[in-house]
């Protein structure tokens, strides 16, 4: 039994050695905080959109920018597409659930805003629908995905595959590079302003 739990710890880290050795990944890392900064300072809002677990991830990293993260400061415009049970469920209902954060984004989204989508497969059908929705809106997409980046990948302007299969460990690298951005932007937007 504890062979087992330091073996999940184990892979846990070695999936984060990998995101750690990537020089490709930092970089990325650094310019995407500084596009959501940009996108900020320019009235645009983030939305997050994931399914399970990776809703959870989702209001999580919104709620780092639209309450607090590390600094005691002003909100930051972001939110995660299923927070607001009663229209996930009529949507859900009355249409499907493949077009439930699709037709948000419809309503919601303005050119510029971000839509960041977090999705293991890569191919989960309502964040593919929503990217897709994005893209015709002039949004910019950014995707979490697992290593093959799966169907979100071709609609995604920037995309983070984290290089492994497992579901819930690239959940825990989904989190782990959400908090980096989450921080980054946080001291970016708020040193320039004060
Ligand atoms: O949290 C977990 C597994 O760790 C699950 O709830 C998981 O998020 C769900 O099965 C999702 O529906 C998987 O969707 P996706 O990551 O492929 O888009
Ligand atoms: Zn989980």
């Amino acid at each position: 039994m504890s062979e087992q739990i330091k073996q999940v710890i184990l892979d846990s880290i070695a999936v984060k050695q990998q995101l750690l050795n990537d020089e490709t990944v930092i970089a990325k890392l650094d310019a995407i905080s500084d596009l959501i900064v940009d996108a900020f300072r320019n009235g645009k809002k983030v939305l997050f959109c994931g399914n399970g677990g990776s809703a959870a991830d989702a209001q999580h990293l919104a709620a780092e920018f639209s309450g607090r993260f590390y600094l005691d400061r002003e909100a930051l415009p972001a939110e995660a597409l299923h927070v607001n049970t009663s229209y996930l469920t009529a949507i859900a209902n009355d249409y499907s659930f493949e077009v439930a954060y699709a037709r948000l984004v419809k309503g919601i989204g303005h050119a510029g805003d971000v839509l960041v989508g977090l999705s293991t497969s890569g191919n989960s059908p309502n964040i593919i629908e929503a990217f897709k929705a994005a893209k015709e809106k002039g949004m910019i997409t950014i995707g979490f995905t697992g290593e093959t980046g799966g169907k979100l990948k071709p609609l995604s302007d920037h995309l983070f595959n984290v290089p492994s299969k497992t579901t819930p460990r690239i959940q825990e690298s989904h989190i782990m590079l959400g908090h980096i951005i989450c921080q980054l932007v946080e001291e970016r937007y708020f040193a320039a302003k004060s």
